[in-house]
C-alpha cells in the first residue's frame, strides 16, 4: 500500500503544476513556486497570531517596557510569476511586547489596497515588482504597494512603508490597519521612503519620495523631500530632479542637510512597458549623493556628488562637523547586492546569481560649498567584517555619535551547510558592536546554524549616555526553521544574550523594525483620546489616481 505522503505527491501532480512558462496557471492555486525565494527558511509564514507569555531562557531586564515592532515581506498568495522575489511579498508586522520580564507575540498583515483587492479575488492580482504593466486588469489604478519594508511609530500610530507607495497607518496595540495615511491630506506624492529620519532635537520627521513625478512606477526622475513637525504639520516640501531614475533607498539627515544616496540601479520606462524588471544594474554608472538643504529648499538647491560605481546599502548615521561639512556613514558593497535585477546586458536565460560582495562601513564628508557634480571619495572604509543593517542609539540622530551595531559576516567561523543549506538572506552569522574611536569593538557569533536579522536599540530607562541600553534582535534558527528573539546588553554583546525568547515557529526574513517605549504609546493614546481624536486615514484618492481616471480603492 502506498504511504500517505506518496499518495499526496501523486494527488498534487494530478492537480497539475501551478506554473507553466513561468506564469501561474491556477491549476493548483495554493502551490507556491519551488524556487529558492519560496523554499526552506524562505517559505512564506502567513501567520497572524497572538501568543501570551512566550518561553524564555535567561532573564529579560525588568526595566524594559515597550514593544519591538518589525516587518517582513510575506506573500499571502502564490505569485502570478514563478520568478517572483522576496521584496514583492505582503507586509506582515510582528510585535514583541516586552514587559515585567515577560514577552508576548502578535503578528498581523498590513491591510493595504493591494491586500483588500487580492482578498476579494482570493488570489494574487499584482504581477512583478513595481511593474503595473504586469497586473491583472481588475486592479488597474489601485495603489500597488505591499507596505513591507519598515514599521515605525509616529504620533500615536504605526506607519508601515515601502518606497514604491504611500504609508499605511496601524494601531500599535491591536495591529489593526487604520488605512492609507496621507498626513491629513498633506503628503500626496505617489511614493514615500521606508527610511524617514526623526530629529530628536526638534521632534520632526524628515522623509522623501523618489520616482515621485507620476504614478510612482513609471521611471520619473522627480524627488520630493518633506518635513513634518512634531505637531503633525508639514513645514517643508521641495521637489528636485535626479540625473536619472535610480533607487534612493535610505537617507541621512544632519541639522541642515539631507543626503540622498542614489545607487546605479536604473529604471527604464520602455523596459517596464515590455513587462520586464523595474530595476537594472548599470556597472558603468557612478554612485551619486544628492545634498539638499533641510529648510527652505528650492529645486535648484540640490547638489550632486559622485563617486566610483558601487552599491549603497543602509545608513549608519549622519551629522555636521563644526566646520559645517556633512559626515555621512553607510555600508557600501562593491557590486550589485540585488543580483535578481542584473544589468540588461546579461545574456538572456542566465540565472541571476548571488555575487560574492564585500560590504564595508564607509565614512563620507561632503563639503556643501563644492559645486554640483564634484567627485568624492570616502574618508574611511572599514572592511574587517562585511556588515549591513547598522543601527545607532537613535537619540543621537543628526548628532556626532560613536557607537554602532550591525549584522556582520565572520568568515572564520564554521557554517553547517548540510543541516542548514544555503544561508537564507546571507550569512550574517555574527552581531557586531563598533565605535568610530575604536574604544570598543566586539562581536557575538550565533553558532553554525543561525543568522541574525536587523537589531534595534533600546535605551536604558532613565539613562542618557550614548549606547547605554539593550539590543533586541531576531535570530534565524536555520536548522530548526524557527526564530528566537535575543536581548543583549548593548555595550556588552560579546558576553552573549541576557535573554532569549523562543518563538514556536519560523517567521520570514524581515527588513526593518524599531523599539517603542510603552510610555510613549500610552502618552499618545491619551493625547488622541483627550484632544486630537483618532488617526484619520486618507479619504481622497492620490492625485495620480485621479489624473489616470481612477476612483480610489474601490473595494
Ligand atoms: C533592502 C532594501 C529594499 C529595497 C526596496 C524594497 O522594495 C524592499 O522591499 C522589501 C527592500
Ligand atoms: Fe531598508
Amino acid at each position: 500500500m502506498a504511504h500517505i505522503f506518496e499518495l499526496a505527491e501523486s494527488l498534487s501532480a494530478g492537480a497539475g503544476a501551478n506554473y507553466a512558462n513561468g506564469v501561474r496557471t491556477g491549476a493548483n492555486p495554493s502551490q507556491f513556486p519551488s524556487t529558492e525565494a519560496f523554499s526552506g527558511f524562505n517559505r512564506p509564514s502567513r501567520i497572524e497570531a497572538d501568543i501570551h507569555d512566550l518561553d524564555i531562557t535567561g532573564k529579560i531586564p525588568a526595566d524594559i517596557d515597550g514593544t519591538f515592532f518589525r516587518i517582513q515581506p510575506d506573500h499571502r498568495f502564490a505569485p502570478v510569476y514563478e520568478s517572483d522575489i522576496h521584496f514583492n511579498g505582503d507586509g506582515n508586522v510582528t510585535a514583541i511586547r516586552l514587559s515585567n520580564g515577560q514577552a508576548h507575540f502578535r503578528q498581523r498583515y498590513v491591510h493595504t489596497d493591494r491586500y483588500d483587492h487580492e482578498t476579494k479575488h482570493d488570489k494574487a492580482l499584482f504581477g512583478k515588482y513595481r511593474n503595473p504593466y504586469t497586473d491583472n486588469e481588475a486592479v488597474k489604478g489601485v495603489i500597488r504597494t505591499a507596505a513591507n519594508t519598515n514599521i515605525f511609530f509616529w504620533r500615536g500610530m504605526l506607519l508601515a512603508t515601502k518606497e514604491d507607495g504611500p504609508a499605511y497607518a496601524m494601531d500599535p496595540d491591536t495591529l489593526d490597519t487604520i488605512g492609507r495615511y496621507d498626513f491629513e491630506g498633506q503628503v500626496l506624492s505617489p511614493t514615500m521612503t521606508a527610511h524617514p529620519k526623526f530629529d530628536p532635537k526638534t521632534g520632526e520627521m524628515i522623509c522623501y519620495g523618489y520616482e515621485a513625478g507620476g504614478n510612482g512606477n513609471d521611471g520619473s526622475r522627480d524627488i520630493v523631500v518633506y518635513t513634518i513637525n512634531s505637531a503633525g504639520i508639514k513645514t517643508e516640501e521641495c521637489w528636485y530632479e535626479a540625473p536619472f531614475c535610480g533607487i534612493i533607498h535610505d537617507c541621512g539627515v544632519s541639522d541642515n542637510w539631507v543626503v540622498l544616496p542614489m545607487t546605479p540601479l536604473k529604471c527604464d520606462p520602455d523596459r517596464l512597458q515590455n513587462g520586464e524588471n523595474h530595476w537594472a544594474w548599470d556597472p558603468n554608472e557612478d554612485q551619486w549623493y544628492g545634498l539638499a538643504p533641510r529648510r527652505g529648499g528650492q529645486p535648484s538647491d540640490i547638489r550632486w556628488f559622485r563617486s566610483k560605481n558601487a552599491f549603497q546599502g543602509h545608513t549608519v548615521s549622519c551629522y555636521e562637523a563644526p566646520d559645517g561639512k556633512v559626515v555621512f556613514d553607510l555600508t557600501i558593497a562593491d557590486g550589485n547586492v540585488f543580483f535578481w535585477w542584473p544589468s540588461p546586458d546579461t545574456p538572456a536565460g542566465t540565472v541571476a546569481k548571488r555575487n560574492k560582495l564585500q560590504n564595508n562601513t564607509t565614512r563620507w564628508i561632503f563639503d556643501p560649498s563644492l559645486p554640483t557634480g564634484s567627485w568624492v571619495d570616502p574618508v574611511e572604509e572599514r572592511g574587517e567584517y562585511g556588515g549591513e543593517f547598522s543601527r545607532v542609539d537613535d537619540r543621537f540622530t543628526t548628532m556626532k555619535y560613536n557607537h554602532y551595531w550591525q549584522c556582520v559576516i565572520d568568515g572564520q567561523k564554521p557554517y553547517d551547510f548540510p543541516k542548514c543549506g544555503s544561508p537564507a538572506g546571507g550569512l550574517f552569522n555574527t552581531l557586531g558592536h563598533f565605535t568610530w574611536d575604536n574604544s570598543a569593538a566586539e562581536t557575538y557569533w550565533a553558532g553554525p546554524c543561525s543568522t541574525f536579522q536587523e537589531p534595534a536599540f533600546i535605551p536604558r530607562a532613565g539613562g542618557t549616555e550614548e549606547g547605554d541600553g539593550y539590543l533586541v534582535v531576531l535570530l534565524n534558527r536555520l536548522d530548526e526553521l524557527r526564530n528566537d528573539v535575543c536581548i543583549f546588553d548593548a555595550r556588552k554583546i560579546a558576553q552573549g544574550p541576557l535573554a532569549v525568547v523562543h518563538l514556536p515557529f519560523k517567521l520570514r526574513l524581515g527588513l526593518h523594525g524599531n523599539f517603542v517605549e510603552q510610555s510613549e504609546i500610552d502618552a499618545w493614546k491619551e493625547k488622541r483620546a483627550k484632544e486630537l481624536g483618532p488617526v484619520r486615514a486618507a479619504v481622497e484618492p492620490l492625485p495620480w489616481q485621479k489624473a489616470e481616471g481612477h476612483i480610489g480603492n474601490g473595494v
